[in-house]
This record gives C-alpha cells, structure tokens and sequence, in this order.
C-alpha cells in the first residue's frame, strides 16, 4: 500500500468522457477536508465531490438545506488542498442558483474562483437547464443531479426513491436529455431504479455517475463516511461499507481514556526531562526563591 502521490496525469472533464467511450467505469468519492482528499486521491478515484452531503455527516444536520455557500467554499478549499489529480466537483447549495440565473452564474463562478474546484453540481431537470446553459456559456463545468436530490427532501416528503412509475421514468428520461443539451459534462444518477438508470445510460453520450442507481451507471459515487463506516445515524441501503472506522475510533478513545484515568499515559518516553545540570540549577534557585 502507496501514500506517495499517484503518479497519473491530472483527470478533467475530457477524460470522463474518454472513458465512456472506451466502456471504462468512472470512481468518484465525497470528500470533505484535507485528509480525506489526500486518501481519495492516493487511493486513484477520478473525482472528488465535495458534496453538501457534509451538511449531514460532518457538520450534523439532519439534511443539506442549512448549507450555506460560506460552508461549501471553506470545505472546498481544503479538499483542493489535498488532491493534485482527481477532479474536483463542487456541489452548489440550496438556494445558491435557485432564486436567479445570474446569482446562479456568480456563485458558480466563486467554486473555481476562490475555491480552485474544476467542476460544480447543481440539482434538477428541465427547470434547471437554463441556469446550467448560462453557466457553461460562462467556462464553467457542470454536473447535473437527477433523481432523489435531497434538496427538494420537503417536496418528496423524505428521502425517497424516485422514478418509480412509467411516467416518472419518463419525466427523468426527459431531464436527462435536456440537461445533456444545456451543455452538462456528466450527470449524477441518485436512488432511482436500475432499469431506468440503464435506459438513461444508454441514450445519453455524456457519462452517468450513479448513487442507489444499480450496475449500468458509466460510474458510480459514495459517500465518504459510508464507505469507511464512519456515519452511523444512518447508511442508506445502496452504500457498502468498506471498513467499520467508527468502531474502531470508538475502541482507542475509550483505550485512551481509560489510560488517563489509571496514569497509564503519559509514560516517559512520551514525556521530556530536563538535562540534569539544568534541572539542579532549577532546583537550587526553587529552594531559595521567594514565590508570592
Ligand atoms: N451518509 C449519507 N449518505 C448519502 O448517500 C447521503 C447523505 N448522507 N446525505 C445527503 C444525501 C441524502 N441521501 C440519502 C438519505 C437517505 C436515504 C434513505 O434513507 N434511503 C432508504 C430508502 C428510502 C425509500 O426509497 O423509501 C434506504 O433504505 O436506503 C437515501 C439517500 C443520499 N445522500
Ligand atoms: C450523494 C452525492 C451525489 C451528493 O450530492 C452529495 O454528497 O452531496
Ligand atoms: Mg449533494
């Protein structure tokens, strides 16, 4: 196992849509701070999302409403700082292109600006398509979201699966088709069923990246805490969870703590002594002084 920086050519949007053509399936993986954007990148994955998912899993929301742009910047600026090759995406917040087309353009703009992302994601279908035209128009990348977005969680009334029935699927085929012709360069897949996941798959020439969205996505995305076992208010049932950390992390601070409390730890060697001479100087002026 390497933690040298991967020796590989930097990913852009060109490459995903190489690797679609070439049939080659696309990794990509939240990440929401420096360490967690060195171990994506060193463990090779195309691209880093910053999703506003860390509304939830890092900063304790019960969804990703409250997440503001001052958030998403500050996150996106240390993921930056620790992947050189994957691209980066960050995830627009709610109510950061939604009120008008050009806050959507300005906002969008600050994700490569000041937060040196290469790529931001933006949810919606067809209603979004205009917004996303100008901010391509603007030289900037865009991944669309379709399917369960959780910033509509209120309108679906939950996190819930969507395009179930012939005339959702039809509906999400549709925004597909639209969001590919307002210029997106790939197109996230969330929680909808694989049947549908593979019949967008196949019309669209820009790569799917798929979450709860079965085997035939051109790629596939997780959450970083998931993945790890890191987040255990909940893990949705399309997550694999590739390490128990949090159990783990639960085992060595009890350990630690114990450790404290019985003077287990420190032990000298993670102490410092004094050199000798200087210790008895030390002494000799303690003995003498007058402390008040
Ligand atoms: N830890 C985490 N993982 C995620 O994938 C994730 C987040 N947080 N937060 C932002 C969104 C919200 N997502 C979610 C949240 C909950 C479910 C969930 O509870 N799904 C149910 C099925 C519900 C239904 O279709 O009726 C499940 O059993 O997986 C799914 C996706 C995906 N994203
Ligand atoms: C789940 C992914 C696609 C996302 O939008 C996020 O992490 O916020
Ligand atoms: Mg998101």
């Amino acid at each position: 196992m390497s933690t040298l920086p991967a020796d590989r050519k930097k990913v852009t949007t060109t490459t995903f849509l190489q690797k679609k053509k070439k049939g080659q399936p696309i990794s990509m993986l939240t990440a929401y701070d420096y360490p967690s954007a060195l171990a994506a990148d060193a463990a090779r994955f195309d691209s880093i999302l910053v999703g506003d998912s860390l509304g939830m899993v890092v900063l304790g929301y019960e969804n990703t409403l409250p997440v503001t742009m001052q958030d998403m910047l500050h996150h996106c600026k240390a993921v930056a700082r620790g992947a050189s090759k994957a691209l980066l995406i960050g995830d627009m917040p709610f109510m950061s292109y939604q009120a008008s087309i050009d806050e959507a353009v300005r906002n969008a703009g600050r994700f490569l600006q000041e937060a040196s992302m290469d790529a931001v994601k933006l949810e919606g279908g067809q209603e979004r398509a205009e917004a996303i035209r100008r901010i391509v128009q603007a030289g900037i990348p865009v991944c669309g979201h379709i399917g369960l977005t959780p910033q509509s969680v209120q309108v679906f009334g939950g996190f819930k699966m969507q395009g179930k029935t012939a005339l959702t699927a039809q509906k999400l085929l549709q925004d597909a088709l639209a969001l590919q012709e307002a210029g997106c360069f790939t197109l996230v897949l969330e929680s909808i069923p694989e049947q549908l996941a593979a019949a967008i798959t196949q019309r669209l020439e820009i790569p799917t990246i798929g979450i709860g969205a079965g085997a035939n996505c051109d790629g596939q995305v997780l959450v970083y805490h998931d993945v790890l076992g890191l987040f255990d208010r909940f893990v949705p049932r399309f997550a694999r969870q590739y390490a128990n950390l949090n159990q783990q992390i639960h085992t060595a601070l009890t350990q630690f703590r114990e450790e404290i409390d019985s003077r287990a730890f420190p032990t000298p060697e993670n102490s410092t002594a004094m050199q000798p001479e200087e210790w008895q100087a030390f002494s000799e002026w303690l003995t003498n002084a007058r402390l008040d």
